[in-house]
């Protein structure tokens, strides 16, 4: 963790905990939603991820998991919207636009008692997922895995790319941060900053930084990940959030979160990240809380990079997505058969 040292020498007995605690089922009912947008950052091609993983079988594989009932809720598509102009703030109307029908879609899915999936699309969506999540689990917790903080606001961010800064967007600590924001009335920052925590950090900005510290925000970087490993990294996390193991858990997942070399199709790519494996890893401990309610998939960018690049990237996010909703590395026998279809050899 970037704060509070000490509390890392709890680790193995709070790992230890964790595995004791009751386990809730996991839900067994998905919602996937597409959301080809690309206004959060200015390169081209995060808008083709949705159409790019579908191709690649993203319903069929998930499908294949045992027992998952999978339903397509289609792509969140917002034309023709005028834009405004906001300091440091790119294509404000346009994000907001989107997100407002994503937060109410994110809503529907969970409403309707299953998973959310959202495939981005850059990182900026993330404000309308979170927001369609908090408005039907108000007690939910925030797993941002990422190699960046997006806790900039339009007066820290040297980018003014909108994906940069989704979490400030949302937390209500940070309310007093932003000048009013036009078209974005229908979002209230209303989720606490105390439910965020952090998983894969290694480029972070100075004022990103300094808000980490300033509100103790469980930030596992990389060189925690290194130190604690994967598995104690989310175990503190889910500790630090949510003591009593009973919280809705949504994750963010940022691609750029795992290596460079293992998810090259990204836009703003960070050598020295997670390994595909320490994600799916991460990705099963938190099916296997049971409390999984929403996982964002954003910033695969298949325009980027060569084939291999594309193919590997794509690869990765499905893995990571089918860890998450419950396929195991162990394989699974079939349902319902006790037998080989093969006969018994004589002793
Ligand atoms: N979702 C992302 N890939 N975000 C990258 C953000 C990079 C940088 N911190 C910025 O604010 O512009
Ligand atoms: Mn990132
Ligand atoms: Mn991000």
């Amino acid at each position: 963790m970037l704060t509070a040292q000490s509390s890392f020498d709890r680790a193995p007995v709070l790992v230890r905990k964790m595995s004791q605690g009751k386990k809730m089922q996991p839900l067994k009912k998905v919602g996937i939603i597409g959301v080809p947008f690309e206004k959060g950052q200015k390169k081209y091609g995060v808008s083709v991820a949705p159409a790019a993983l579908r191709y690649a079988g993203l319903l069929e594989q998930l499908r294949e998991i045992d027992g998952l009932d999978v339903k397509d809720y289609g792509d969140i598509e917002t034309p023709g919207i005028e834009e405004v102009a906001m300091e440091n703030m790119a294509h404000l109307a346009l994000v907001s636009a989107c997100n407002k029908k994503l937060s109410q879609k994110v809503s529907q899915v969970l409403k309707e008692d299953r998973i959310a999936v959202t495939i981005g699309g850059d990182h900026s969506i993330g404000v309308g997922t979170v927001d369609g999540h908090y408005k039907v689990n108000n007690d939910m917790i925030l797993i941002w895995v990422d190699a960046h903080a997006d806790i900039n606001t339009n007066k820290t961010s040297e980018s003014g790319s909108v994906h940069g800064m989704p979490v400030a967007l949302l937390v209500k600590e940070f309310s007093h941060y932003w000048p009013y924001l036009p078209t974005m009335d229908w979002q209230q920052p209303v989720f606490s900053i105390k439910s965020l925590g952090y998983i894969g950090l290694r480029s972070v900005d100075h004022y990103e930084r300094l808000a980490i510290e300033k509100y103790d925000i469980p930030a596992f970087a990389m060189e925690d990940v290194e130190e604690y490993g994967i598995k104690k990294s989310i175990a503190h996390v889910l500790k630090r959030l949510d003591p009593e193991g009973r919280r809705p858990i949504h994750v963010s997942f940022d691609i750029d979160s795992l290596d460079a070399l293992e998810a090259p199709s990204t836009g703003t790519p960070v050598r020295g990240g997670l390994s595909l494996r320490e994600a799916i890893n991460l990705m099963e401990i938190i099916h296997a809380t049971g409390r999984l309610r929403a996982i964002d998939l954003v910033e695969i960018n298949p325009a980027l990079g060569n084939e291999t690049d594309r193919k590997v990237t794509i690869e990765a996010g499905l893995c990571v997505l089918k860890a998450a909703l419950g396929a195991s590395r162990r394989g699974t026998a079939p349902r319902g058969v006790v037998d080989l279809p093969i006969q018994d050899a004589e002793p």
